[in-house]
């Protein structure tokens, strides 16, 4: 690639030029056979869009409120692991770009700055993202996260234990320490089976939570809770019912569970559930603005961005972060004023064509 890269895949190409190959196999890749992995990227561009013409589109605005907060777009940078180990700065540098675009922070309780210097370090608003730990590490994350003014919590519950990603086997990566745990855990982990990853899960997640630990949860935070992990309707329902703020269907950027459905393949389901009750984000292969609109017109309040950040952030730190972020709002803007859509709630279900839908007109 000559120049300066001009969409988020040239970032992937500089950041793979840059990274140790261990920590980019680590970053890229997916559960074992990566048929999801794949699929999250393919299912995209299965959907077309269906522009309307002659609207006044002299203005778009890409603004949006998500859980009370006004953003600048409908983007927020998904809770991902271990920057340190694509840039010194990590999730600092991560935190500061997101700033600086006015778009929301997830911050993952396994990043290698502690919670702590995240907060301190810019004005981004921050939710925080754990896993089902087990109930001491959990309770430890909700009082710092409420004094360090995080937002929401983000509860992942696709990780009752760790996807098996096979480069990170076979590298025999040795995870950062996750500086959160410090006097919690012992943040020296080891495992004699090589990856110590697999080591800090088994310290630390619980595989008991189910849907009753979340009143649990609930009765010891005022925080609203998005639950990150949902991929069918049913599960939506109970959400709803376990009173969560909001709903992120994803599939853990296909790290976990691998043969899950391309998760947009899935969005119209999940919308169909919530019935509007509560607010549905969404993750998982968005690489272009073109990914966002279709995500919108599915019925996503907003998209989570994972891989391209930390690409971002590999390739040029707090600017690549910025940049990846910024690239990505031009495209959606462009998208909008050629669909013919001024602000984010004029994209509606009618301006997309989904593979099911092309499907059934040839029938
Ligand atoms: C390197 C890496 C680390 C991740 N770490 C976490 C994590 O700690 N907690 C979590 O809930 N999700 C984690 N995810 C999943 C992301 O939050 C998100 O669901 C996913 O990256 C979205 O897909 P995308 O990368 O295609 O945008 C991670 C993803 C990657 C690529
Ligand atoms: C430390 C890991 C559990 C982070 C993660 O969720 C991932 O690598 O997908």
């Amino acid at each position: 690639m000559a120049g300066e890269p001009v969409n988020v895949n040239e970032f992937e190409e500089l950041a793979r030029k840059v990274l140790p190959k261990i920590y980019y196999d680590f970053f890229s890749g997916g559960a074992e056979d990566q048929y999801t992995l794949k699929e999250n990227i393919e299912a995209f561009r299965r959907i077309t869009i269906r522009p309307r013409i002659l609207v006044d589109v002299s203005k778009i605005d890409m603004s949006t409120i998500i859980l009370g907060h006004r953003t600048s777009a409908p983007i927020i940078v998904a809770p991902t692991s271990s920057h340190q180990l694509a840039h010194p700065e990590g999730e600092v540098a991560t935190a500061r770009g997101a700033a600086a675009c006015n778009v929301i922070m997830g911050v993952a309780f396994t990043s290698t700055c502690t919670m702590e210097e995240v907060a301190s370090s810019c004005k981004a608003v921050r939710f925080i993202q754990t896993f089902a730990f087990k109930r001491e590490i959990t309770a430890n994350m909700v009082q710092r996260a409420e004094r360090n003014g995080f937002r929401a919590i983000i509860l992942t519950v696709d990780t009752p234990r760790l996807g098996r990603k096979e480069a990170v086997i076979k590298n025999k990566m040795i995870a950062p320490p996750f500086k959160n745990f410090e006097g919690l855990i012992s943040t020296e982990v080891v495992s004699d089976k090589g990856s110590n990853v697999e080591a800090y899960a088994a310290e630390t997640l619980d595989p008991s939570f189910c849907w009753k630990d979340i009143a649990w949860l609930k009765s010891i935070t005022k925080l609203p809770i998005l639950i990150k992990g949902v991929l069918t309707g049913e599960d939506a329902t109970k959400a709803i019912e376990a009173g969560v703020a909001g709903i992120i269907v994803s599939n853990h950027g296909a790290r976990q569970l691998d043969y899950t459905p391309a998760t947009i393949s899935v969005l119209d389901e999940v919308v169909h559930a919530v019935q509007g009750k509560v607010p549905v984000l969404f993750d998982g292969g968005i690489r272009r603005g073109t990914d966002i609109f279709k995500a919108l017109a599915l019925g996503a309040k907003a998209v989570l961005i994972g891989r391209p950040v930390i690409y971002g952030l590999a390739a040029k730190g707090e600017t690549g972060v910025k940049q990846v972020i910024e690239m990505l709002k031009n495209e959606l803007e462009q998208t909008m004023a050629l669909a013919g859509c001024c602000t984010v709630d004029d994209i509606t279900r009618s301006h997309v064509f989904t593979e099911t839908e092309r499907f059934l007109c040839r029938m």
